[in-house]
């Protein structure tokens, strides 16, 4: 569960988010929707706490800024942040071993082989393509057995299979429980698998609705709608 309450943030004086409360149900998708500028990934690095920010943000209970709240979320943010000259095994020890998994080097096979990346995996990270790094990521964020997940526009660089494979696993991890929290302004990608929608519109969310509170509007059509077709 991640909850958020009356989070500000502003960049100088300028407030980029202004006093949102939202929350990301266990076992449920909730996407954060709005357009570019909206605030969406200021709320993201805010709920990670890589940025300084007012209000009270809890991961799994915990406070956003504990080891406790550290140890059960993963990041999958919008630009894949790895060393260059680490290969991707190593990679996987790392986060492994600074987060103390048990079972990481079982599930970095697993991911490593769904997202087709056995043969890359002794290589540096500087010799993989965009949509591989992006890959490598998300399995970084993914070996730890999060509890919570926190995704910045997941989609960006994944070709048309990836991104089906992605969603089918963003719906498999809802169903072991895990919630997950997915920043993006691309509608269609994710029309299929969201359980509950915020949408957000210059700092503020504009509109909160469950899929079965939708009635007759599609998402899309709300989305427009309350962002003044930006
Ligand atoms: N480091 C920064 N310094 C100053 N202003 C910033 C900074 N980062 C973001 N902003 C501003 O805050 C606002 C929200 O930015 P943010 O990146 O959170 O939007 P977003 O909804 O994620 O957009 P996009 O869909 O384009 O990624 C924008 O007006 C942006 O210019």
């Amino acid at each position: 569960m991640i909850e958020v309450s009356h989070l500000t943030k502003c960049y100088g004086s300028f407030k980029a988010v202004d006093d949102i409360d939202l929350c990301a149900e266990d076992g449920k998708i909730t996407i954060l929707l709005g357009p570019n500028g909206a605030g969406k990934s200021t709320t993201i690095k805010s709920i990670t706490n890589l940025l300084k920010y007012e209000g009270k943000i809890k991961i799994c209970g915990y406070d956003n800024d504990t080891l406790e709240a550290k140890k059960s979320f993963g990041y999958i943010p919008e630009a894949p942040v790895l060393y260059d000259l680490l290969t991707i095994d190593e990679h996987v020890e790392f986060i492994g071993k600074a987060y103390r998994c048990k079972n990481y080097k079982e599930l970095a096979d697993h991911y490593i082989s769904m997202f087709h990346l056995e043969e890359k995996r002794k290589k540096i990270v500087k010799e993989l393509s965009k949509g591989m790094k992006q890959k490598v990521s998300m399995l970084l964020a993914l070996i730890i057995s999060p509890k919570a997940l926190l995704v910045d526009e997941p989609m960006v660089g994944l070709d048309p299979a990836s991104i089906e494979e992605t969603l089918h696993l963003f719906t498999k991890l809802k169903e072991e429980g895990v919630s997950i929290l997915i920043s993006t302004h691309i509608i269609d990608v994710i029309d299929d698998i969201w359980d509950v929608a915020y949408i957000m519109n210059k700092g503020k969310i504009v509109r909160h609705v469950s899929r079965e509170g939708l009635g007759e509007e599609s998402l899309k059509e709300m989305f427009f709608e309350s962002t003044d077709g930006e």
